[in-house]
């Protein structure tokens, strides 16, 4: 089956070997602050051995809900923001047809998303869409409290049971949010909703292997036991037992705080395949709110290539020399096209007569990391052997388990993120929301 590996060899002429060897006890001590549960943040270690703790139970039961959407929906509206839907939307996008939207002949209901931001005209265009649909809701919030999600899903759950009926609309809304708190979980409580719950201990941006992102993954149509199945190799992998230099999530841990040490403030995820954008916006995520804090951080950006070489390829050749990149790279296409001869060849590629599309691409992979290297932009490499189920899983697993431990030798607490507040106490003061009374007064006087 084969596992994602990692090379850091482009990195060598920017940082040496040794140094980054020298992070060996540093990292090995971070892992181990995860396993025993020393370190910053204890208390949201929930997702660390969740592949190997995963049961059949648990899977089928999100299937046997999967399956009732499936066979009662023609779209199924996910609700959440943040790492309440961008683990589903990462993966789902990367196993897709490109063109999944508009395949007619279909088995499994189109995944469309809301709650991710708070555009009216985007709310309006969804709901005129769904106006004509059988369509069902998967409502996730841990907090139950996200005003975006509680928003969206106010004006869906209204409209399902307008066309409906209330009753009908209570088998065709899930619920996924704590425990205990939350409106979300006293409304689904009331209501009857098939719920799903989001453990404590397990953060948003660390929860793609819950039902956040297993049951719209599932709905999808995706194999979710190969999912934990990557998942769970990769978390022997990135364990303690593995050796420094064969834990990929540990040399890349080290590297980038490597980097960051010597002026590489901007990490940039580089894919060569449109399906892996929202792999880059989880990512994002993960990276940004577990190390963005105490004023550090490497800032995570993203690029699609070669899309992007022809925008923000000048600046990444020749802009200033903060960056390195990281590149994800698929190692075989799940489909084969090739470049037909062409008589006239009028424009000059019968030289490609033959060659595959894949082949052209890899060359541009590889003439562009040897150029970006050329313009001192240092290159990490993670390679997977294809896009499906099980390497998804052993991927995101992989920047899980570095992110912990990239954290924790940064000096931060990689599973909190009390910076996001901010712009929320100003948003409810400026709205005038119950129990804001001061902040109202006080950031008016600033307007
Ligand atoms: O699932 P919730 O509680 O609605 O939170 C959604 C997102 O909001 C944050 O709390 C802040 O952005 C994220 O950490 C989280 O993924």
């Amino acid at each position: 089956m084969g596992n994602i590996s990692i090379n850091i060899d482009k990195t060598f002429g920017f940082i040496s070997k040794e140094a980054v060897s020298g992070y060996e006890a540093a990292v090995k001590a971070s892992n181990a602050a995860l396993h025993a549960g020393t370190g910053k943040g204890n208390d949201f270690l929930g997702w660390l051995n969740l592949p190997s703790s995963t049961t059949a139970e648990h899977l089928a039961d999100i299937e046997a809900t999967a399956k009732i959407l499936i066979d009662n929906c023609e779209v199924v509206v996910v609700v959440g923001i943040g790492g309440s839907y961008l683990g589903a939307k990462a993966v789902i996008d990367a196993l897709s047809n490109s063109f999944d939207w508009l395949q007619t002949e279909r088995k499994y209901p189109v995944i469309v998303y809301a709650g991710q931001n708070i555009g009216e005209d985007y709310l309006f265009e969804l709901q005129s869409f769904l106006k004509t649909k059988k369509f069902g809701i998967i409502s996730i919030s841990k907090s139950g409290t996200t005003t975006e999600p509680a928003l969206a899903f106010r004006l869906l759950k209204s409209q399902l049971e307008a066309q409906q009926g209330k009753e009908a609309a209570k088998k065709l809304i899930v619920a996924i949010t704590d425990k205990a708190r939350g409106a979300l979980r006293t409304l689904a409580t009331q209501e009857g909703y098939k719920t799903f719950i989001i453990e404590d201990n397990i953060g948003g941006r660390y929860s793609f292997l819950t039902p956040v992102g297993l049951l719209p993954i599932a709905t999808a149509g995706f194999d979710i036991k190969q999912l934990v199945a990557g998942a769970a190799d990769m978390e022997k992998i990135a364990g303690m037992d593995t050796p420094f230099a064969e834990n990929p999530a540990a040399i890349y841990a080290a590297t980038r705080n490597e980097l960051y040490k010597n002026g590489k403030k901007i990490e940039i995820l580089v894919n060569f395949h449109p399906k892996l954008h929202f792999v880059a916006e989880w990512w994002k995520q993960l990276y940004g709110e577990s190390e963005g804090k105490e004023n550090k951080g490497i800032f995570p950006a993203a690029v699609d290539f070669t899309t992007d070489l022809h925008s923000m390829g000048q600046w990444i050749q020749e802009g200033e020399r903060t960056i390195f990149e990281t590149v994800i790279s698929v190692k075989e296409p799940n489909h084969s096209v090739s470049v037909p001869s062409d008589d006239a060849n009028l424009d000059g590629l019968n030289f490609l007569v033959g060659k595959s599309v894949d082949q052209v691409n890899k060359m541009a992979e590889l003439g562009t990391m040897l150029a970006h290297v050329d313009g001192g932009v240092p290159n990490i490499k993670i390679e997977l052997p294809k896009l499906d189920e099980y390497n998804l899983g052993q991927l995101l697993y992989f920047f899980e388990k570095a992110c912990g431990i990239s954290g924790y030798v940064l000096g931060v607490n990689p599973f909190d993120q009390p910076g996001v507040e901010a712009y929320k106490k100003n948003m409810f003061a400026l709205l005038d929301k119950p129990g804001y009374e001061a902040e109202s007064k006080a950031i008016k006087a600033k307007l």
